[in-house]
């Protein structure tokens, strides 16, 4: 057998030999195997915060620091690194050859170190095969034990992320369900004067081509009445069947809302007057025929309406106002009607 074969053997046989004593810290060198590397690698004296190299260069040699200590950056979110005095870094380049630094290493104060390439280093193989191959099993153990470390760092920050995630998911759905609430109105499920505000900020966004905007304004007759006679209770079944109906005239690009008490409004997007007008009988009719079995004495309801057709260039102030001209105008008429104004003016549909 050639003496490299022979010494390839004996290296073979050391690495699985005894496990290591378990005294030594991961990195630290044996006194043996310190006393060898001191003896062959190249000394080099580094001042405090020097970069020994740079995550991403091509390393070419393993470093031993004999004084001081060196930080090794990961990066990454990562934890830094200490390599203390007897300790080694940057030794994979002398395993697998060509490699890349996968940190920065800095000088953590004045420290002096020694340096083994990788020509240095395979003629320590075949000189020194029982100590290298120590030092190999060494080295293995801590790379296998870092990987497994960083494995569960990784998977614990995973974990960490996931639980943010759901977190956030969970707070965006209250979110919105918050956003909702604040603009939806508790009684009837329609919107609220804010949420048509909101709505109205996008109205852009929403408009429908070859349509024009118009807006009813639908009020009880006599609501009051209605309550002092048949109580609270029956006065809100009817509000909210009122709302059903406003609802029920709307189409899916249409605004249903409940401004307040018993004042309900419908901003559409129609064809022009015929449809508005139609939109208005069906809501008066569909009224008509409602009944509140809750009301003993028996109890028929009806609504008076106002609608105007909104002119592009003015605002809700001014669509609002002139639906509520024609809505006086239906009042005034002793109710269960409607009117509608046109921009500029006010007449009687019906
Ligand atoms: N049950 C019930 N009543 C409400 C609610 N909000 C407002 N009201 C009542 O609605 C009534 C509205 O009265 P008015 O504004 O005088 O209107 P009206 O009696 O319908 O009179 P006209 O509109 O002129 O026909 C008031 O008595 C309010 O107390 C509600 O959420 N539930």
């Amino acid at each position: 057998m050639s003496s490299k074969a022979e010494s390839t053997s004996e290296l073979a046989h050391a690495l699985t030999a005894a496990p290591l004593r378990p005294s030594l810290l991961p990195r630290q060198l044996s006194e043996d195997e310190f006393a060898l590397f001191a003896r062959v690698g190249v000394a080099r004296e580094v001042s405090q915060g020097e970069v020994i190299f740079r995550r991403g260069e091509l390393g070419r040699s393993m470093f031993i620091v004999e004084a001081g200590q060196v930080q090794l950056e990961f990066g990454d979110g990562l934890p830094d690194k200490i390599i203390g005095a007897r300790e080694f870094f940057g030794e994979l380049v002398l395993f697998i050859g060509s490699h890349t630094r996968v940190a920065n290493a800095v000088a953590f104060g004045a420290a002096t170190l020694r340096i083994v390439d990788q020509e240095t280093f395979e003629h320590l193989i075949a000189t020194e095969p029982r100590l290298l191959a120590q030092f190999m099993r060494r080295s293995f153990s801590y790379l296998v034990a870092s990987e497994q470390q960083l494995i569960q760092s990784l998977k614990r920050r995973n974990e960490d992320l996931m639980v943010t995630l759901d977190s956030l998911r969970q707070t965006r759905t209250q979110l919105s369900t918050a956003q909702r609430l604040v603009q939806t109105d508790e009684l009837s499920g329609l919107c609220n004067r804010r949420g048509l505000y909101m709505f109205l900020e996008r109205l852009g966004e929403h408009r429908l081509p070859g349509t024009v905007l118009a807006l009813l304004l639908v009020d009880l007759d006599r609501f009051k009445q209605i309550n002092d006679r048949c109580g609270h209770l029956v006065g809100d079944q009817v509000l909210r069947a009122i709302a059903e109906e406003v609802q029920n005239a709307a189409s899916s690009v249409d605004v249903p809302c409940r401004l307040g008490g018993d004042e309900f409004a419908l901003l559409m997007q129609v064809t022009g007057e015929e449809e508005l007008c139609a939109r208005a009988t069906q809501i008066i009719g569909a009224v008509r025929a409602l009944r509140f079995p809750g009301c003993k004495e028996g109890l028929t309801v009806t609504v008076s309406i106002g609608g105007s057709l909104c002119g592009e260039h003015a605002d809700w102030a001014v669509w609002y106002s002139d639906a509520d001209a024609a809505l006086y105008e239906a009042k005034g008429r002793g109710g269960d009607g409607y009117h509608v104004a046109v921009p500029g003016s006010v007449r009687c549909v019906v």
